[in-house]
């Protein structure tokens, strides 16, 4: 049973919000979509090239470590990126690289010289504009591809990020949440009508919308509680908002 919420909702292009009973079933999900997303692009461009961020996205791609994709999956075509990291040794705990070298690459065949992490030994600037470059030997996007800010306001304050019209730029963009502390920034991100920051650039999730490609949203039902939904009965649920 489907719970309809796309009514709600003004239409986006190409907009999807999938929610699920639980997490584990999102990252189910989320595993099949990423398996789908990489088989086309290696047979369209011959590669496949993902920007992961870090948090519990990295354990969501655990399903991707185990059969069928392990074995299936095309992994000598991978590429990785970081649309976020932060600004520390690689070998901290906190740095995103290590978090999903432990979490994911390390159970998976990709090839070392098609992870592009970022420099942990430059100051955070420089870290950035080191990234940009090293992107843009290998694909051709848009200015200002990767920027970084010294204030975050949760620790570690450095961090090196990609920047809107990159992210946008992507062919399938997947926003993933689970928890009930994600509700209501979800629900900001996503309602056209919540009473939200005035300032759209003080939520940035509002202003990802590829230019030529795919939006998913991939939620847990504590992460889609704040949804105005009209039968609140049914989990999974796929649709087009
Ligand atoms: O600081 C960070 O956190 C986010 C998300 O973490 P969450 O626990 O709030 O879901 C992560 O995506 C980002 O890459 C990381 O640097």
């Amino acid at each position: 049973m489907e719970r309809e919420i796309s009514a709600l909702y003004e239409p986006k292009r190409n907009n999807e919000i999938r929610i699920f009973e639980s997490s584990d079933e999102m990252s189910t999900d989320l595993a099949e979509y990423i398996s789908q997303v990489s088989e086309i692009s290696v047979k369209e461009r011959g590669y496949f090239a993902i920007a992961l961020s870090g948090g519990p996205l990295v354990s969501f791609l655990g399903k991707l470590c185990e059969a069928p994709y392990n074995k299936t999956l095309d992994w000598s075509k991978w590429y990785i990126f970081w649309s976020d990291e932060r600004a520390v040794a690689k070998n901290h705990a906190e740095s995103n690289y290590k978090l999903t070298k432990e979490g994911f690459l390390s159970k998976v065949p990709i090839l070392n010289g098609h992870v592009y992490s970022i420099n942990d030994n430059a100051t955070v600037e420089d870290a950035a504009t080191d990234y940009e470059f090293a992107i843009r030997q290998l694909v051709k996007l848009k200015d200002d591809w990767v920027t970084y800010i010294t204030d975050s306001p949760q620790p570690p304050p450095e961090r090196i990020t990609f920047t809107l019209p990159v992210i946008n730029s992507a062919s399938n963009i997947a926003i993933v949440a689970t928890g009930d502390n994600k509700s209501e920034a979800v629900r900001l991100a996503i309602s056209d009508n919540a009473d939200g920051p005035d300032n759209p650039s003080s939520l940035p999730a509002r202003m990802v919308q590829p230019t030529d490609g795919k939006l998913v949203w991939f939620l847990d039902k504590a992460a889609a509680s704040s949804l105005e939904t009209e039968n609140d009965d049914a989990f999974e649920q796929h649709h087009e908002y």
